[in-house]
């Protein structure tokens, strides 16, 4: 029976899953967490790796395995092949005015054109940007540019400082996509964009076909990986008319689409897929930790929080959270902070409060599903994934909120379980 691994490295933690490669079954599973923070320094999330490597019973028995991992964060590589600073993630809004300078040059409409996005603070060439403004020796000694899966796929094949091969660097079409320096319509690297928020030129990592593999010190076959959201389509095996709703650090709207989308408004991210489609996606910063806030305010458990809100009347006596906490990506206020509005003698009760929390979140995200919608998805049903599906009122709300049938995959790892599903393609 060979065994394919697949890791889900993402905002919170690092999620392993080891599958029988013939029948998808999983066999073991591992976990470590990642420290909080918007700029972080990738030696945790190789730390956490090896660790949730470990969890899941080790690699001796593996003959093939993937990295998913969460998209945009940029770790900035020297000649030696040492990370130059912390890396700066897809929730850091530092780079907002970065994003609004390479709108300014080139025209939303242009970027869009030659990247399918329009620039907001998340997407590394606006970090890259930032690098250039705020740290020019930093970025004077930058001689690659990886993202987070692909740093930990060339770290877990054994190349590092201390064999800094950058040329060994690979990446996948949907990582790529999230750079804001690729162009999903031709496959290639912009460089001329990269440059310009850059000040020069870098390697990249190389874009390998869905079906291509590299291979480890130990020889086993690796696959591309891919950023998360395309895995957990991957993983979830997403049909024509599926919508995959995801809320986790990130809350993500997506769908699987044969042709490219692109949205110069800059509403929807025009991402390729991990299978050589195309995966519209909407992305707001404000998701599971609405519910981490607010169960904290109240003091509660997550399933308390739960029990509150479905105690409450739909609309909750008009009490709204607007959860911009970590300002908001979609629609495009960096700078933004939550507001609560609706307060009456009334209103104001706990129940109404945690209500507020699931129904304001949900929103934001029901927004991206017009936003699809209005690129000519086709959206028959959502399916629910993420550590905020588990809670039996977000999954009671979404429906009502969404107008859509909403179905809850069975609680499962989709991101670590599409990067095996690719790897375990590799054996075939
Ligand atoms: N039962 C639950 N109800 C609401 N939120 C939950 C529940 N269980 C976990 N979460 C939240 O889900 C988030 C983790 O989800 P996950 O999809 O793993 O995130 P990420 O992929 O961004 O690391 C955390 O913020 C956690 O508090
Ligand atoms: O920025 C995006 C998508 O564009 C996020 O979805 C990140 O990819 C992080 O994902 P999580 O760790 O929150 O799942």
């Amino acid at each position: 029976m060979p065994l394919a691994l697949g890791v889900d490295s993402s905002t919170q933690s690092c999620k392993v899953v080891v599958v029988d490669a013939q029948t998808g079954a999983v066999i073991r599973t591992g976990r470590a967490s990642h420290p909080d923070g918007t700029s972080v320094d990738p030696e945790h999330w190789w730390r956490a790796l090896q660790h949730a490597i470990a969890d899941a019973g080790g690699l001796h028995d593996v003959a093939a395995w993937a990295i998913g991992g969460q998209q945009h964060g940029l770790v900035a590589l020297d000649a030696g092949g040492r990370v130059i600073r912390d890396a700066l993630l897809w929730n850091d809004t530092r780079s907002a005015g970065a994003a609004a300078d390479l709108i300014a040059e080139f025209g939303a409409d242009e970027l869009a054109a030659r990247t399918g996005l329009v620039p907001v603070a998340s997407f590394t060439i606006t970090k890259l940007r930032w690098l250039r403004d705020a740290e020019p020796e930093n970025a004077a000694r930058v001689a690659a540019v990886a993202l987070p899966h692909d740093w930990l796929t060339w770290r877990l094949r054994g190349f590092g400082p201390e064999n800094p091969v950058l040329d060994e660097l690979v990446t996948d079409r949907s990582d790529a996509s999230g750079t804001g320096y690729w162009n999903p319509r031709t496959g290639e690297y912009d460089r001329d964009l990269l440059i310009a928020a850059l000040g020069h030129d870098a390697v990249l990592p190389r874009v390998l076909d869905a079906d291509a593999s590299v291979r480890d010190a130990e020889g086993r076959a690796v696959g591309p990986g891919a950023g998360d959201n395309a895995a957990a389509a991957l993983g979830l095996d997403a049909a024509p008319g599926d919508v995959i709703v995801s809320i986790g650090t990130s809350g993500t709207v997506s769908a699987v689409s044969s042709t490219p989308v692109i949205d110069p408004t800059g509403t929807v991210a025009g991402f390729a897929d991990a299978a050589g489609a195309f995966l519209p996606l909407v992305a707001t910063l404000n998701a599971a930790r609405v519910l981490d806030a607010i169960a904290g305010l109240l003091a509660v458990s997550h399933d308390e929080l739960s029990t509150l809100a479905l105690e409450a009347a739909r609309g909750a006596d008009g009490l709204r959270l607007q959860p911009y906490f970590e300002g908001e990506r979609t629609p495009n206020l960096p700078d933004a902070s939550a507001t609560l509005s609706g307060l009456t003698l009334a209103s104001t009760t706990r129940p109404n409060l945690a209500r507020a929390a699931v129904e304001g979140m949900l929103s934001g995200l029901s927004a991206g599903l017009d936003a699809l919608r209005a690129q000519g998805v086709p959206l028959d049903r959502v399916l629910l994934i993420g550590g905020g599906a588990q809670s039996p009122a977000v999954r009671v709300i979404a429906p009502e909120v969404f107008g859509l049938p909403v179905a809850v995959p069975e609680p499962a790892e989709y991101v670590a379980l599409g990067a095996a599903r690719q790897a375990a393609s590799l054996l075939h």
